[in-house]
């Protein structure tokens, strides 16, 4: 499988968290994500105030342009606008896919959570999701109370013809099942950004490396590994 749509590659979703990417690492473990291979990068806050999420998301949106990699805002398409982002992440309570591709574009890259729900899915897609997102498949302590979803969901979703994302609990030790049942993206907060730069880089290159395991031929230009 190559390139997905609107220049998406299979591969490490990268997600940031402000207990586990603090102000004062943010822009490190993203550029070491960055380095290990990550090929898309959501910025994810529930507590900074706007002042401090203008400001870290403008910081993130240069380290991504630098790297060629999109950068992705949770909930706010708004600020997705004003630091040029390449899109913008909703879940079910969190405004309109049609209002926000207005407010962005039609290059932008948007993504909606489908839970566990293909009609959730089905109803994404028509309103112009570009990437749709299902989960949780694992215990999760960045959101526990999101509800629980079975693999299969991805071997489904496959049919509706957009890149399949996963999240929930995602480590190393637990990604190569959902890879096999369909998965795309990989969307890992804590399994990636617990440690040191340098773990995190090490973490990002080996979820790369599950996904040239599954998809030889797609990755070797994403990451620099020699096929
Ligand atoms: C890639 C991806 N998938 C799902 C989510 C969750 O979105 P949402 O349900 O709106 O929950 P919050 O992240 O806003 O707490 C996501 N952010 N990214
Ligand atoms: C933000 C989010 N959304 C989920 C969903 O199921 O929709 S699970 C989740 C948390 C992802 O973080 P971690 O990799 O640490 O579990
Ligand atoms: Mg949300």
């Amino acid at each position: 499988m190559g390139a997905l749509a609107k220049g998406l590659k299979p591969g490490l979703y990268a997600i940031t968290d402000a207990r586990l990417t603090p102000d004062d690492r943010l822009v490190s473990c993203v550029e070491a994500a960055l380095r290990g291979g990550a090929v898309l990068v959501q910025y994810r806050d529930k507590s900074a105030s706007a002042r401090e999420r203008l400001r870290q998301a403008t910081e993130l949106q240069a380290v991504c342009r630098n790297a060629g990699v999109p950068l992705i805002i949770n909930d706010d398409p708004e600020l997705a606008r004003r630091v040029g982002a390449a899109g913008a992440h909703l879940g079910q309570r969190d405004g309109s896919l049609a209002e926000a591709r207005r407010l962005l574009g039609e290059d932008a890259i948007l993504g909606a959570t489908c839970h566990a729900r293909l009609d959730l899915a089905h109803q994404a897609v028509a309103q112009g999701a570009d990437y749709l997102a299902f989960g949780r498949f694992h215990r999760s302590a960045t959101k526990p109370e999101a509800p629980a979803a079975p693999r299969s969901v991805l071997t489904h979703a496959r049919h509706l013809g957009r890149p399949v994302t996963a999240i929930g609990g995602i480590t190393l030790a637990n990604a190569r099942p959902l890879i096999e049942a369909g998965a795309d993206l990989l969307a890992v907060v804590g399994g990636l950004f617990g440690g040191t730069p340098e773990q995190i880089e090490a973490t990002a290159r080996a979820f790369q490396q599950l996904f040239t395991e599954h998809h030889p031929s797609c990755l070797s230009q994403s990451t620099g590994a020699q096929p």
